[in-house]
């Protein structure tokens, strides 16, 4: 089974090397690895299986660009990125084309994220001309004491699959506004939309060595150990699962690097009983079944207060009823394929297991095998309860599980019951419970009567395990510079002539 790949208008942003110093490389070994189609099964193409020798190089491109390129003004550096925003804006279709067949979204949220991914270099290019320091009044006279912001300098990035395009942009947007040189680990999966941002940022007139891409699948971790051990790079921002999170944290140690890390999720959705249910359905929807519910946002765990559960179960299962599940290209389809066969297993063993514990199956619940290996139904469960797999971890994938709550105070006891705190969301037309919830949920993000609150104009971040740091906003360019301070002795001294 499977769709046709429909042909790039703009060929050339087909890569299959890497990129790095301005140039397309291969590996030093020659060595290569195959990306597959998840929603066929067949093989997109190759890219260079790199290791420490080529990262290492890929470093020293960075290294060797970030002096002239930390001294231009944030005035020119706006105007970089400025320019590569318009190429993918220009050039979203084919972005759009690449996205989905790598990742297997379908086409419309595919172009969503383009333009998602390139509002990031819109917003920075905005910032980049105002990274103001302070002038503070000192506590001693005859002192005068400002601070400057200075890049961070060069910086390792490392990025997931499911957001091909506006992972890696969330990154370099801030990065490069604030004047720091990158080298990006694509991600194994989807590397070629990776490759094509690299060919536009060329376009752009972006200078050598102040992009660079590796790529690696077997690789990967010594690519990353690599990264993170190098004594020139000063700051990681990675963005992935929380366990690989702390294998990087400790791996970056000994070096005291920066880090920004936006790790695992596992969202409480709660539905309050004064909440507009509609919204909150289509809310639900949005939230949980996004990517196919593949996004570290997604809602994983829907509360329900007991009044209106059988309701809201009932609507939100007809809604779930209208998706179309196909390849990302394929008309009308709304939901795609899994990333690969470990998503799907996982996905599975979270639905076999609330099934044995007692949870009732809605819709859905079963592989797609006629349509390919990567294929599952969109999924709803009701009767869940707090011992259940998926109440502890993240899916990632299309499986709503609904639990049933009596009072506000036990909903955000069982919201808070997680190690991770990413996102939240609730429903309430209340607004004095609307501050008392969101001010007691334990997440860096709160969506209050909406599903959707990823924006580059508002800070993306977690606590707890979920990582530390935020993308986006204002906030975000703050993560890739450092604060100098500089006190001025014998100031404030009589005018000259003065008596
Ligand atoms: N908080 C956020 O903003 C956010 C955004 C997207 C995804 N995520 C999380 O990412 C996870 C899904 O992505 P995934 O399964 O690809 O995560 P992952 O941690 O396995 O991989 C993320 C990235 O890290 C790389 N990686 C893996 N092992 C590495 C190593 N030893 N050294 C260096 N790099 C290594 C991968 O190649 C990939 O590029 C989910 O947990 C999801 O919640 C979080
Ligand atoms: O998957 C995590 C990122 C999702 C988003 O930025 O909306």
């Amino acid at each position: 089974m499977g769709h046709s790949v429909p042909p790039l208008n703009d060929k050339s942003l087909l890569k299959s090397q890497a990129y790095v110093n301005g140039e397309w490389i291969n590996a030093k070994s020659g060595k290569t690895f195959e990306v597959t189609d998840p929603a066929t099964g067949k093989v997109i193409g190759t890219m260079p299986e790199m290791d420490r020798t080529d990262t290492e190089a890929a470093i020293a491109a960075a290294a060797a660009a970030l002096p002239s390129f930390r001294k231009t003004t944030g005035r020119e550096r706006s105007r970089m990125l400025r320019k590569w925003y318009q190429l993918m804006v220009d050039n979203a279709d084919d972005l759009a084309k690449l996205i989905t067949w790598e990742n297997g979204k379908p086409m419309a949220d595919a172009k969503g994220e383009v333009t998602y991914a390139a509002n990031f270099f819109e917003w920075f290019s905005e910032e980049a001309p105002r990274t103001y320091g302070n002038t503070i009044p000192a506590s001693i006279a005859g002192n005068r004491v400002f601070t400057i912001k200075e890049p961070v300098g060069v910086t390792g990035l490392i990025t997931p699959w499911n957001f091909p395009a506006a992972m890696i942009t969330r990154k370099i947007g801030p990065a490069l506004a604030a004047g720091c040189t990158v080298v990006v680990k694509s991600p194994g999966e989807t590397p070629f939309t990776a490759a094509a941002l690299a060919e536009l940022a060329h376009r752009a007139g972006v200078p050598k060595g102040v992009v660079n891409i590796v790529t690696a699948l077997s690789n990967i971790p010594e690519v990353g150990e690599t990264i993170t051990s190098s004594t020139t790079v000063k700051k990681i921002s990675f963005t992935g699962s929380t366990g690989v999170g702390k294998l990087l944290m400790k791996q970056s140690a000994n070096t005291l690097k920066k880090l920004s890390f936006e790790l695992g999720g596992n969202s409480p959705f709660i539905v309050f009983d004064d909440a507009d249910l509609e919204a909150a359905v289509t809310g639900a929807i949005t939230s949980k079944f996004r990517s196919s519910g593949q996004t570290c946002v997604c809602a994983n765990r829907l509360y329900i207060q007991s009044s209106i559960y059988d309701e809201f179960a009932n609507k939100f299962t007809e809604k779930v009823k209208s998706f179309k599940v196909g390849g990302g290209y394929d008309e009308g389809v709304t939901h795609g394929p899994l990333i690969h066969d470990r998503a799907v297993a996982k996905v599975d063993n979270h639905v076999q297991d609330a099934i044995k514990q007692g949870g009732t199956v809605l819709i859905g619940g079963q592989k797609l095998p006629d349509l390919g290996a990567n294929f599952y139904q969109p999924t709803v469960i009701r009767d869940m309860t707090a011992d259940m797999q998926l109440a502890q971890e993240e899916t990632f994938g299309p499986v709503a599980g609904l639990f049933k709550f009596n009072t506000e105070a036990d909903v955000v006891k069982l919201a808070n019951q997680s190690e991770v705190g990413l996102a939240g969301y609730f429903f309430s037309r209340d607004v004095q419970r609307v501050y008392r919830v969101a001010e007691a949920l334990e997440v860096g993000m709160v969506g209050v009567n909406t599903g959707l609150i990823s924006d580059p104009a508002a800070p993306f971040g977690g606590v707890k395990e979920s990582g530390f740091g935020r993308e986006g906003s204002a906030l975000g360019i703050e993560e890739y510079m450092t604060t100098k301070m500089v006190t001025l002795g014998g100031m404030g001294q009589p005018l000259q002539g003065e008596a």
